[in-house]
């Protein structure tokens, strides 16, 4: 690795000033999920940042997926997992294994970690105080939950207690029952309901590409209107379809800045926050 100078550390720290004060003490917040969720070392990173942006006084809120974790365990229980519309299909016997997944195991691995890199973390999903409102979205889907309120106050008040709140992708349909949500929508919507100044969709590839095998090819920033070309040109395809409408949605909810970036760079979160140039696609209205 090439040798960084003091001097050039002292340069990069006192360019990052301006943007440390312009989000300090603002709702920052981060989806995390994917294939950028599945390697350990990876993790560790990718959170020691989302810690130190809590420790200079952003008030960052991590909304969490696991697709591959849930995958994992429906195959270890013989269940099959199947997708429509990028949607997994939710059955009784797929939704508890979606549960048990999310708000257990990744929410409380990712909270351990978190408090063991330094930050003061709380794990929650979108069932306690009624915090994701749905209701079922279509028969064919199963239970999977389309959002129709959010109730942000025990965010406000894990914030206001000095925590990070660490939300899983699960909501209620305030008659018991429990309903899968896709990550990015959750945090889109969360987002929305905060006001945030920011959201940060981390994914593996680095935003949005006019060709996904050339890096080269980065459309470092969207409007709302360039979306909608890319999308009937075919450009904008698969995965990335829903996960870019997140982001048109949070700008229309009112929140300011909207990226995705490639979590598997190191201190992706940092730089795009930090820097001047950032790394990832940013959507803009127009
Ligand atoms: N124009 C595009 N730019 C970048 N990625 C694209 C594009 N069109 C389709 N994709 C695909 O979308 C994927 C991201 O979506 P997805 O795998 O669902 O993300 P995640 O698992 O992080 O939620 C990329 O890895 C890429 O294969
Ligand atoms: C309805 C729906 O599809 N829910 C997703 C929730 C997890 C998720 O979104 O995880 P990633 O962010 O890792 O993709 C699922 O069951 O996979």
């Amino acid at each position: 690795m090439q040798e960084v100078s003091n001097a050039q550390k002292a340069r990069i720290l006192r360019d990052a000033l301006p943007y440390i004060r312009e989000y300090y003490g603002k709702v920052v917040v981060v989806k995390y999920g994917g294939n950028a969720m599945v390697n350990e070392e990876l993790r560790k990173a990718v959170l020691a940042d989302i810690v130190l942006l809590h420790l200079i006084g952003v008030k960052v809120v991590l909304v969490h997926g696991g697709g591959p974790h849930i995958k994992d365990m429906l195959n270890q229980v013989g269940l099959e997992s199947k997708f429509l519309n990028g949607l997994r299909v939710t059955d009784e016997a797929t939704m508890k294994i979606v549960q048990m997944v999310l708000a257990g195991q990744v929410n409380k691995d990712l909270v351990n970690l978190l408090g063991s890199l330094g930050g003061k973390a709380i794990g929650l999903c979108g069932i306690d105080d009624d915090m994701i409102q749905v209701k079922k979205q279509s028969d064919e889907l199963g239970l999977v939950g389309e959002i129709t309120h959010i109730n942000p106050e025990l965010i406000h008040d894990s914030l206001a207690n000095g925590y990070i709140p660490v939300i899983s992708s699960i909501g209620t349909d305030g008659k018991g029952v429990s309903y899968n949500i896709n990550a990015d929508t959750a945090a889109a919507e969360i987002a929305g309901a905060l006001q945030a100044e920011c959201m940060i969709s981390l994914t593996n590839i680095d935003g949005v590409l006019r060709n996904p095998e050339d890096p080269s090819t980065l459309f470092h920033s969207l409007t709302m209107q360039e979306v909608q070309k890319l999308t009937d040109e075919g450009i904008i395809a698969g995965g990335m379809i829903p996960k870019v409408k997140c982001c048109t949605d949070a700008i229309d909810c009112g929140v300011k800045r909207v990226f995705i970036i490639n979590g598997t760079v190191p201190h992706a979160i940092l730089i795009e926050m930090l820097t001047e140039e950032g790394l990832g696609t940013m959507f803009v209205k127009q």
